[in-house]
């Protein structure tokens, strides 16, 4: 039942009891004028009818008016349970509980609300979430590089500061960059989109020989690098040895016929108090000395053993 036929039940009730106290103030009135001024004349029996009028008249405006009490107080307390329950959903949706429908059956206004309600809650969980996953989508797009899909620099930046700010963490990480060799002829003798599919085949070699927990970057242009997490500079040497030679084996006739590609690499490790940034700048020393040397080729920071092969 809609609570505006609620409202005009208990209005009938209401008028019911309105009347029915009318009806017993007015009778008494003339019942009144008339045992004053017939007092003599009236007989037993006519003022026993209008003494049992009267009580049937004051019964029936109290049954009336309890009647409209109970049925107002009835329908306000379902009433207003239903919106306090109605008010608190809001309230958890304002705290950002979305979704979770309430459950409330109702045949009234009320009902028609909750539904509506149901309706938006679900809507805006369903919008958050897709705002949430693009958030996220953005958030990864910001830190990988397009080409290759590794971090980009400004990722392994941060990164690195990070780990820095942590020093025995900072005191265990070797750190690699490298660079493709003479990779301009690359582009120059076959194409931009050769030296393209170079650098997603390097990533790709550089991201599926080391840990998931080693912070793999492209650095720049051709330039990738490397931080070894928990590696010794005599460890780090042996995989920039192992990922080198991957790099060099790999069947690059299978992008481009008469296609070749080495990498020279440039290792280096923390030492005394230096900061992160400062071991990767010894590692680029290193790989200026590997391209001076010959190219192809690890040189390392530190007197470290030889890898073996
Ligand atoms: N295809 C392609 N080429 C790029 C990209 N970024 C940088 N390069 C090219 O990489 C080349 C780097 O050349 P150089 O810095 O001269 O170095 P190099 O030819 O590798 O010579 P060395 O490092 O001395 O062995 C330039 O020609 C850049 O245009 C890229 O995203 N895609």
């Amino acid at each position: 039942m809609s609570i505006r036929m609620k409202m005009i039940l208990a209005l009938l009730f209401s008028s019911l009891m309105a009347i029915n106290l009318v009806a017993f103030i007015s009778h008494n009135l003339v019942a009144r004028r008339l045992s004053d001024e017939l007092a003599s004349e009236l007989s037993v029996e006519v003022e026993s009818i209008l003494t049992a009028l009267r009580e049937s008249l004051l019964l029936g405006s109290l049954i009336a008016a309890l009647l409209s009490v109970a049925l107002g107080l009835l329908l306000g307390a379902r009433v207003s349970a239903k919106l306090r329950r109605l008010t608190q959903a809001i309230q958890n949706m304002q705290k950002g509980d979305f979704g979770k429908p309430l459950q409330l059956v109702s045949r009234d206004e009320v009902g028609a609300l909750v539904s509506a309600f149901n309706e938006m809650s679900l809507e805006i969980a369903q919008k958050r979430d897709e705002i949430q996953r693009s958030h996220r989508k953005l958030e990864e797009l910001a830190i990988r590089d397009g080409l290759t899909q590794l971090h980009n620099r400004r990722h392994f930046d941060e990164q690195l500061s990070a780990l820095g700010k942590c020093p025995e963490h900072a005191a265990s990480v070797s750190i690699m960059i490298g660079d493709i060799d003479h990779f301009k002829q690359v582009n120059d003798r076959f194409s931009h989109a050769v030296g393209d599919a170079v650098l997603r085949e390097v990533g790709r070699i550089l991201a599926s020989n080391t840990r998931g927990s080693d912070l793999v970057a492209r650095y720049g242009g051709e330039e990738f690098v490397i931080a070894f997490r928990d590696t010794d500079i005599a460890q780090a040497r042996l995989i920039c040895e192992k990922l080198r030679q991957r790099i060099a084996e790999f069947d690059w006739e299978s992008i481009q016929p008469g296609l070749r590609i080495t990498m020279s690499m440039g290792v280096a490790r923390q030492l005394d108090e230096a900061t992160l940034e400062h071991v990767v700048r010894q590692a680029d020393v290193q790989l200026y000395r590997a391209k001076s040397q010959g190219r192809n080729q690890v040189c390392v920071a530190l007197q470290a053993p030889p890898a073996t092969q």
